[in-house]
């Protein structure tokens, strides 16, 4: 367990040619852990990977596998995920109609469970689910595509859910938009764990080290609230 900030470098921009090399590269590079972004052509317009591919590239990283299921419906695809080797599994409450219940079986497979919010999704959708979950996953961008500009109304509800996990063992996750001039906009306001795609990847495998470690450094920098501890 680590009181600094957490990189998860998302692979939605890595070489999906040689994805099995781009994750061992990232790790390597100082990646904390390894975010899995699952897209299906009907919640978000555009589709990625699924199981099999996770499964295909588990055995790459002993890392925490973090995946971000942009998919409806969730609940049929849970248990696949498990397997797959998955360690936090999130879905997204526009997604699911039984949040409580998705979440409850998440934690059922023995996994951490997540739950994301679209920008324009308030954070009472979270209120009454606090105690089945581990992760919440703040969107900064509208999911679907990696390389978009950061949404800056999000630090706001960054701060209020801060606020409403108090003491409660719930990591904070921001995903879009987040570069090294981002990152401390919501690192100051409560983030723990920050998601990246285009930052990370961008030139070559020779910079992923460089990359992360200027997201880290701009993070951990910022003045910041105490980092909320894994359970
Ligand atoms: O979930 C996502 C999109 O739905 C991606 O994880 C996110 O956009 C990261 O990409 P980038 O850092 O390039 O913005």
């Amino acid at each position: 367990m680590t009181d600094k900030i957490i990189i998860a470098p998302s692979v939605l921009s890595a070489d999906f040619s040689c994805l099995g090399e781009e994750v061992e590269a990232v790790c390597r590079a100082g990646a904390d852990w390894i975010h899995l972004d699952v897209m299906d052509g009907h919640f978000v317009p555009n589709i990625t990977f699924g199981p099999p591919v996770i499964k295909a590239i588990r055995n790459r990283t002993e890392k925490v596998f973090d995946c971000h299921l942009m998919i409806e419906p969730v609940d049929s695809f849970l248990a696949a995920f498990a397997d797959a080797g998955c360690h936090y599994i999130t879905v997204h409450a526009e997604a699911t109609t039984h949040l409580d219940r998705s979440l409850q079986a998440i934690r059922d497979l023995g996994c951490k469970a997540g739950v994301s919010l679209n920008p324009s999704t308030p954070e009472n959708v979270i209120e009454y689910v606090l105690d089945r979950l581990d992760l919440v996953l703040l969107m900064t961008v509208n999911p679907g595509f990696g390389g978009q500009a950061f949404i800056p109304s999000v630090i706001d509800k960054v701060a209020r859910v801060k606020t409403m996990i108090g003491d409660r063992p719930i990591m904070i996750e921001i995903d879009g938009g987040v570069t090294p001039e981002t990152a401390p906009l919501v690192s100051r306001a409560g983030a723990d764990v920050l998601v990246a795609g285009s930052a990370i990847f961008k030139g070559g495998a020779d910079r992923y080290a460089a990359n992360i470690s200027a997201l880290r450094h701009a993070a951990n920098n910022a003045a910041r609230p105490p980092l909320q501890k894994e359970r």
